[in-house]
């Protein structure tokens, strides 16, 4: 930007130095001249001896003066060079706004919206931002114009000029006069890569804190998270006094159906007990895959003639549901021991306890069906 009062300046002095000149020169002209014709007179000689120092000592300091102007101009210039300098190797994108329109941009502005800036500087500021955003960024312009905050920010999508949707943070001041006119600044950096990897270290993380707790091969919760959480729903089940009943099953046979028909047909069983479990178990209850082809329920709230007969139906539901794995068809059984807080077992490793005793009672008489812990344990 050129500073034109100090350009109007620096010609005012030197036209006054002009003038000056002329008259030094018109003085002496008339001393000569008088003094050819024997018109002159000491005084008159004086005068104009007084005048030229007058004269003289005026040019002198206009001189200085233009000397000082040109000290200002310079540092001016040096000043703006460098201000254009910064701007233009600013990792943000910079721009002044009057009337909607770009008034500058600088490099990184350009670079981001992929324009060049003789192009952007034809634009309506608009042309840029997402239609579902407009209003959003009017909105914030409308506060800088009205100088409502010391500065706004916000984030909107932008669109470049090959049509690809970018996320820009934008930070606008309130506004200046330009030229008689109120000109926004704002700075903005185009942040959809960070959102993008923001977005993949947090689903990453949903990812590992998932696998932490979960089977991968069923999807169940898996021992640890069974640990973690079964002692709290005894000691919720505590506070408000009602019962918890845990179900421990184990597949039947398991091992013969890996020899017969291959480990991955065994997954495959293992797979579809859980798809069994998971759709009988309501959303408060905790399914988990115990380890190998054992599994346990947590039923909170439930008593135990209410979780032997929800054992029961889930038996039941395996032997009508035989597995299909490739063209063959498996009937599988599995066997189960059930267990209630605080009857069987008041501490986790106690009710555990209780609910593989009754298992190992139901394995024991035969396989394929439901024991419930007899006895309250001590
Ligand atoms: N395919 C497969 N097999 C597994 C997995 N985990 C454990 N097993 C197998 O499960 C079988 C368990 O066998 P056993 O403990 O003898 O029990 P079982 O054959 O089911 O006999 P009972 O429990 O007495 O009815 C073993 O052969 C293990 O190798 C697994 O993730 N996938």
């Amino acid at each position: 930007m050129i500073d034109t009062d100090a350009l109007d300046i620096e010609s005012e002095l030197r036209a006054e130095i002009v003038r000056l000149n002329k008259v030094v020169e018109a003085l002496m002209n008339r001393v000569e001249h008088s003094a050819t014709q024997h018109y002159s007179d000491f005084d008159q000689f004086q005068t104009t001896i007084m005048l030229e120092n007058l004269v003289r000592a005026r040019t002198k300091e206009l001189d200085a003066a233009l000397r000082e102007n040109e000290k200002i101009n310079r540092a001016l210039q040096e000043a703006e060079e460098k201000f254009h300098r910064v701007l233009d190797q600013s990792l943000v994108g910079i721009t002044m706004i009057i009337d909607d329109r770009f008034h500058y941009v600088n490099p990184k502005f350009a670079a981001i919206f992929d324009y060049p800036v003789d192009e952007l500087m034809t634009m309506d500021i608009m042309e840029l931002v997402s239609d579902a955003d407009e209003p959003t960024v009017r909105a914030a312009m409308q506060k800088a114009l009205n100088q409502e905050l010391a500065k706004i920010n916000f984030v909107a999508n932008a669109v470049r000029r090959n049509g690809q949707m970018i996320t820009v943070e934008v930070s606008v001041s309130p506004a200046i006069d330009i030229g008689g006119k109120p000109a926004l600044i704002a700075v903005l950096a185009d942040i959809s890569e960070r959102l993008r990897s923001e977005r993949q270290v947090q689903a990453l993380h949903e990812q590992l804190q998932y696998q932490a707790i979960h089977d991968p091969l069923t999807g169940l919760y898996n021992r640890l998270f069974l640990n973690e959480n079964l002692e709290r729903e005894l000691l919720l089940a505590a506070r408000q006094s009602y019962e918890v009943s845990v179900v421990m099953s184990d597949l039947d046979h398991f091992k013969m159906i890996n020899d017969c028909y291959g480990h991955q047909a065994g997954d495959a069983v293992l797979k579809a007990f859980a798809d069994i479990l998971k759709r009988h178990a309501r959303a408060s209850d905790l399914d988990c895959r115990y380890g190998g082809e054992e599994f346990f329920l947590v039923l909170p709230d439930t008593s135990l003639q209410t979780a032997n007969e929800r054992a029961e139906s889930i038996r039941l539901a395996l032997i009508a549901q035989p597995i299909a794995v490739a063209d063959i068809s498996i009937h599988v059984t599995a066997s189960f021991g059930v267990a209630t807080y605080p009857a069987n077992g008041l501490s986790p490793v106690a009710l555990i306890g209780a609910a593989d005793k009754a298992l190992y009672l139901a394995k024991d008489a035969g396989r394929n069906q439901v024991v419930a812990a007899a006895q309250p344990l001590q």
